[in-house]
């Protein structure tokens, strides 16, 4: 089970990315710069235009109502503004009413442009993970880290979305609104706008302190919720074990735990941050009460307090006033701020850790094109390990340790091979390294002579036909299911595969047939039913070679004797590597291999191994033995 505090491989390609936020911007800002740049621009214009109309009035009141200012704006020729007084009252409401205007539209294109933006890249970086997801190894999906990928998909994208859609244009504001309001005092008033403004390197200072404070408390929470994440995931994805187990109490009070942890680092978060507010409040309050207290003063008595020299007009007393309190929502915004941008970072981290996660089974360079394909399959000398195939593909394996030693057996074209053996021995992993679904650490596998590892992926996992032990059946109708992996077979032929897997029989005495839905990983059917589902899935692909992991293990004697038929048809022409636990399967295999702990210890066919006398005609006996004893068991059920 992975928890987000435990060390994954993930997390090791996490820590060598670099710079992951501008390297999000090179990967996918120059596709999007238009949508970008245009929400930076509509944002700059619209806060500065919020700042026209406090000006306005500074302006207006000195002129028109104090009648004791000349009528001057900073950036406008004074050739364009009216001398008269009515006019520049009629002036002074047009202008704000336009900046009003200004503000609106642009606010309009800066989200329009800012959420295009934004989203445009994390609809990106969604796909793009999960097309890598896709091609990353077994040893990937086999650590349990299918959980973070999730977390991947959702989550950081999520925050990388709320860092590119608020954070970066919060940021922007900030700068312009703090910039902006600065230097429209210092315009007005240098001396009373040194006054007002002292208390921002205090607000700067308090938002500092409270970041380092609260940053250890926000990875916390971080962190619980991703335990909480986890913790569900478990819990949602085991509920027939809970409740077959009657665990309902255990599995609520481990989520209880999670919640309860998450709840108390909130907490944690939030105490820190009911005195951050208040305090910038506080300290904004401080300026504007310290503001009025010197331009009031200054106003009142006519000379200027202290050290200050000059005049202050009543209109930009008032201006003072005004853009004062406006300092305060952008500065309140800087801990967010800072809070979606150390989110983004890591989730960042996270998204190219992933992408980062180098992918051993890939397709070689220079794949041999194979253009048809006979089917003969042979292993020779493959020693394999699956903790050498995390670790690093090519790294010597301590041969004791590998799951598979030494192998080596052929297959002719339309032979049945078929592994008999203990639970655990390696047959199944035998199989999957056909398929590359890992890759040998030593020794070869070949189909007619080229290295599997020569063939590009697609040739070869089209040409060999796979059915697990586990039947996997995507929600979706049968005929959908059937037709996995062909994506274009026509109606007739999924009724002809189903037919030859013995399917079509139950499919059509569904409710609406080939179009019924099968539910979540098929638990609309029985065990029996979707093994035949799966095997007509592999009549329709119609590979060259066939392997199929205990195909007939989930039913009953009935439908075993059925799926039978249909496998014997299946394999008849075809090359077939075939593990089974029920020896009576297996008789008429071409040959017979024994696996135990890794290694062939007997082969041959049916009848050479009984002759034998070895492991197998033990095994053989013993089935044999199993039946005879059912065979009485009932017997005497019926006396
Ligand atoms: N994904 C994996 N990661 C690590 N070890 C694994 C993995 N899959 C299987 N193993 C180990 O490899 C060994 C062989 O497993 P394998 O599934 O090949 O056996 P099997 O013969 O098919 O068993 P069964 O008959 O029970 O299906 C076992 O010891 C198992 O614990």
């Amino acid at each position: 089970m992975s928890t987000h505090e435990e060390e994954t491989p993930f997390d090791a390609y996490r820590e060598d990315v670099e710079r992951p936020l501008s390297r999000l911007f090179r990967e996918y800002g120059p596709d999007r710069l238009g949508w970008f740049t245009a929400g930076m621009v509509a944002n700059f214009v619209a806060r500065m235009a919020s700042l026209v109309p406090p000006l306005l009035l500074g302006v207006a009141i000195d002129a028109i109502f104090a009648n004791d200012g000349s009528f001057e704006l900073p950036l406008v020729p004074d050739a364009w503004l009216p001398t008269a007084q009515m006019a520049q009252f009629w002036f002074t409401i047009g202008a704000v009413a336009v900046s009003f205007l200004v503000v609106a539209v642009f606010t309009w294109i800066y989200g329009v442009t800012a959420n295009l933006f934004a989203h445009g890249v994390m609809h990106a970086v969604r796909v793009d993970c999960f097309e890598k997801m896709q091609r990353l190894d077994m040893t990937f999906f086999d650590d349990k880290e299918t959980g973070e990928v999730m977390a991947v998909l959702n989550n950081d994208t999520q925050n990388l979305e709320m860092f590119l859609d608020n954070a970066l244009m919060n940021s922007a504001r900030l700068l312009v609104m703090v910039g902006g309001i600065a230097a429209v005092l210092f315009y007005l008033n240098w001396q009373l706008a040194i006054v007002t403004l002292v208390a921002v390197p205090a607000m700067v200072a308090f938002t500092i302190w409270f970041m380092r404070a609260v940053e250890p408390r926000y990875a916390r929470q971080r962190s619980a919720v991703g335990a909480l994440n986890t913790r569900l995931e478990n819990s949602i994805s085991g509920v027939t074990l809970t409740k077959t187990t009657d665990s309902e109490a255990h599995e609520i009070d481990r989520v209880r735990g999670a919640s309860r942890r998450l709840y108390e680092d909130t907490m944690a978060v939030l105490r820190l941050s009911y005195f951050y507010r208040p305090g910038m409040e506080l300290l904004a309050g401080l300026a504007f009460a310290g503001t009025f207290l010197v331009g009031g003063y200054w106003l009142a008595t006519g000379t200027a307090p202290g050290p200050l020299t000059g005049t202050l007009s009543v209109g930009d007393f008032v201006v003072f006033l005004f853009l004062t309190q406006r300092i305060v929502d952008p500065l309140a915004e800087v801990s967010n701020i800072v809070d979606q941008y150390e989110n983004a970072k890591a989730s960042s981290e996270r998204v190219f850790g992933l992408m980062d996660v180098p992918v051993h089974v890939a397709d070689p360079d220079d794949p041999v094109a194979l253009e048809s394909v006979e089917g003969r399959v042979a292993y020779e000398n493959v020693t394999f390990s699956y903790d050498a195939s995390e670790a690093h593909v090519g790294e010597e394996t301590a041969f004791d340790e590998a799951v598979i030693r030494d192998v080596s057996f052929a297959a002719e074209p339309g032979e049945t091979v078929a592994f008999v053996g203990p639970t655990g021995a390696g047959k199944s992993t035998l199989v999957k390294l056909l398929l590359r679904l890992y890759d040998v650490q030593s020794g070869s596998i070949r189909i007619d002579d080229h290295d599997v590892r020569e063939l590009s992926l697609a040739d070869l996992r089209s040409s060999v036909g796979y059915v697990s032990q586990e039947t996997v059946l995507f929600d979706g109708t049968v005929a959908d299911n059937i037709r996995y992996g062909r994506f274009d077979a026509d109606e007739e032929a999924v009724r002809e595969a189903a037919k030859a897997a013995q399917a079509h029989a139950f499919v059509t005495d569904l409710s609406e047939g080939y179009e019924t839905r099968v539910g979540e990983n098929g638990v609309k059917l029985s065990g029996g039913q979707r093994q035949r589902i799966a095997l007509a899935r592999a009549v329709l692909a119609d590979p060259e070679i066939l392997v199929l992991d205990e195909a007939t293990s989930a039913v009953d004697t009935w439908t075993e004797l059925q799926i039978q038929r249909s496998i014997d048809r299946l394999t008849a022409d075809r090359t077939t590597l075939a593990i089974a636990h029920r020896l009576s399967t297996v008789t008429d295999a071409d040959t017979i291999l024994v696996v135990e702990d890794g290694e062939i210890v007997e082969r041959g066919s049916h009848e050479e191994l009984l002759d034998a006398d070895g492991q197998y005609a033990t095994l053989w006996a013993a089935q044999a033995g199993d039946r005879e004893t059912a065979a009485e068991a009932l017997l005497e059920g019926d006396d």
